[in-house]
């Protein structure tokens, strides 16, 4: 179970406000995030992966604390075992698709599983080419293919299929699913598209206005 209870100050366009967050997410299962652009989906990924130091509370996997603002615990991001997807997708510029994708595995390499991520994601005529030579949606689709192949046990993927056409949508959306069937990490994907959080989604974190409040009663 992933536990999180947290506060957060972020800066909206009406001023400085007050992200609350308090939620327990099932293990090994798929979940979706949905709610208004802004609310705090990214930022709330990121603090789970380590990346904002929340103002406040605690996030725990099992056993494992990653945060804890009263006892002084945040655990590095490289310690919690977590592949994500950002929406800039952040792939290395001077590496090719396959070395991008083969990089993610650490020190114990794989090259069967990164094999088969290259083929599923429809990745294969694009092996040997650099980020700048790619589509928007071929990035987004190497970025894909190289938070998978960490074989992490969670998954934060921040709106993995916004740049590819409805088709490669509903295939990739298959190939997702097939790796969580496969391996079980637990998975959060954002998503803004509700026929996907139905498909998806075992279960969905929906966050509204309820989780946003004013700064004068922080
Ligand atoms: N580093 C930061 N510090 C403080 N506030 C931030 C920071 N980054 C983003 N924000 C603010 O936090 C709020 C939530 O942003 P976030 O990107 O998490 O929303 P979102 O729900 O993912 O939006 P979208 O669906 O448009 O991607 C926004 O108002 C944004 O301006």
């Amino acid at each position: 179970m992933i536990y999180i209870d947290i506060e957060h100050k972020i800066l909206t366009s009406e001023g400085s406000r007050i992200l609350s967050v308090k939620t327990e997410l099932p293990d090994n299962k798929f979940i979706c995030i949905s709610g208004p652009s802004g609310i705090g989906k990214t930022t709330l990924l990121k603090m789970i992966a380590g990346l904002i130091k929340p103002d406040w509370g605690i996030i725990q996997m099992g056993d494992c604390i990653f945060f804890d603002s009263l006892n002084n615990i945040n655990i590095s991001p490289q310690k919690r075992n977590i592949g994500f997807m950002f929406q800039d997708y952040a792939l290395f510029p001077h590496m090719t698709v396959e070395e991008n994708i083969s990089f993610a595995q650490n020190k114990v390499k794989d090259k069967a599983w990164v094999d088969t991520l290259i083929k599923s994601y429809g990745l294969e005529a694009l092996r040997k080419q650099k980020p700048n030579k790619l589509s928007g949606g071929q990035k987004q689709r190497t970025a894909l293919a190289r938070t998978l192949a960490k074989k992490a046990d969670i998954l934060l993927l921040d709106e993995p299929l916004s740049s590819v056409d409805s088709t490669m949508r509903i295939k990739l959306q298959n190939e997702i699913l097939k790796t969580h069937a496969d391996f079980g990490s637990t998975t959060l994907l954002v998503s803004h598209d509700q026929d996907e959080v139905n498909k998806m989604g075992q279960c969905v974190l929906q966050l509204g206005y309820d989780q946003i409040r004013s700064i004068k009663n922080y």
